[in-house]
């Protein structure tokens, strides 16, 4: 896995220090500056093509009640998303930031994960290849989001069964269960957990037996990124379960990624901490679908802009420091 680039870095200070302003007064939009330098290994990093990729993804164990809505509103949000009626549509619209989505056969769920492995093998290995994917065409930035009715159930038992605790600790409420299918997530999270519990040293395993389609290419896309100097942005407590799996995997696998927001789910802020993330924006979002990633090239865009634009106090004839 290519390092960050200090070369990279240097030069982005160097510039930081002559850009008319207190020395680090502009706080993490400096950091984010020198972060893309890290990872694109570019002296003068750049955001010109950034691209949301959707992966969409259908799960076995949505038929036990773990969401507040029927697993048909997978297939329609893709019309959605299609029709540009979503959410990250406007985002991304405002930003003026490339959108895709990838289906993951949603006429065939994954198995129920309290029942038997999500995923083959194969089709776990082929669905993370698949992933990868997501980076053709010359993007440099990746903001990963997802659709996939119940799958914060899935990422609760990725999480349960990578970081141990009680299922509680992990499940929140997603989109919007009540008491009862609260009870039913923290149910299947514990049985799905406990049903794999023989397979769940190896973080691939992890993947395989408890995640979904949508975190194994989201996990495939996290590395490809990494091959070819994209940073990425993850969007919420989905997305984040394939950095997880990687991070499990290899300590740095996910250094090169920012957490674009911490989501209102709960267990968020916990996995961002696990993940040693600190979010670009708290802003009370819930919704998955690549919107607080998406939110959060606002951010970067204005980063670079300061970056690239500010005068130096040579240039402004502006005093320095006494
Ligand atoms: O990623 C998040 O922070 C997040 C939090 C709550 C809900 N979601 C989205 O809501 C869907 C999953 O919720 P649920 O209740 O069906 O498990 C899925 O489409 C996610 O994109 C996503
Ligand atoms: C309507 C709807 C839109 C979504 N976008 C991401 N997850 C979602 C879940 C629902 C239910």
């Amino acid at each position: 896995m290519p390092a960050a680039s200090e070369a990279a870095v240097t030069a982005v200070r160097e510039r930081q220090a002559r850009l008319t302003k207190p020395e680090g007064s502009l706080g993490r939009l400096e950091e984010i500056v020198a972060f893309l330098a890290a990872w694109q290994d570019k002296p003068q990093p750049q955001m010109e093509r950034p691209l949301v990729a959707i992966f969409a993804a259908n799960h076995g164990v949505a038929a036990r009640g773990v969401s507040a809505y029927p697993p048909s509103v997978t297939r329609a949000m893709m019309e959605n998303f299609g029709n540009g009626g979503a959410a990250v549509n406007q985002i991304c619209a405002s930003f003026g930031t490339g959108l895709k989505i990838f289906e993951l056969a949603l006429d065939l769920p994954t198995e129920d994960i309290t029942q038997k492995p999500a995923m083959d093998e194969a089709a776990a290995a082929a669905t993370f290849a698949f992933g990868m994917e997501a980076i053709a065409g010359g993007i440099d930035l990746l903001c990963l989001g997802e659709m996939g009715i119940g799958n914060t159930t899935v990422a609760a038992a990725v999480y349960h069964g990578l970081y141990g605790g009680k299922p509680e600790d992990w499940v929140g409420q997603g989109t919007g269960v009540d008491a009862e299918g609260l009870r039913r997530k923290i149910d299947a999270v514990g049985t799905a957990v406990a049903l794999h519990k023989d397979n769940l040293t190896d973080p691939l395993q992890v993947m395989r037996c408890l995640g979904g389609r949508e975190i194994a290419a989201m996990a495939g896309a996290i590395l490809a990124a990494r091959i070819e100097h994209i940073p990425v942005i993850l969007d919420g407590y989905v997305a984040c379960a394939s950095a997880a799996i990687l991070q499990a995997l290899h300590p740095g696998a996910i250094d090169h990624c920012l957490a674009g927001h911490v989501s209102a789910e709960k267990p968020h802020a916990n996995v961002l901490a696990r993940l040693g993330k600190a979010p670009l924006l708290d802003l009370g979002l819930r919704l998955g679908e690549g919107s607080g990633a998406a939110l959060a090239i606002g951010i970067v865009k204005a980063a670079l802009a300061c970056h690239d634009g500010m005068a130096t106090f040579d240039e402004a004839k502006v005093p320095g420091q006494v």
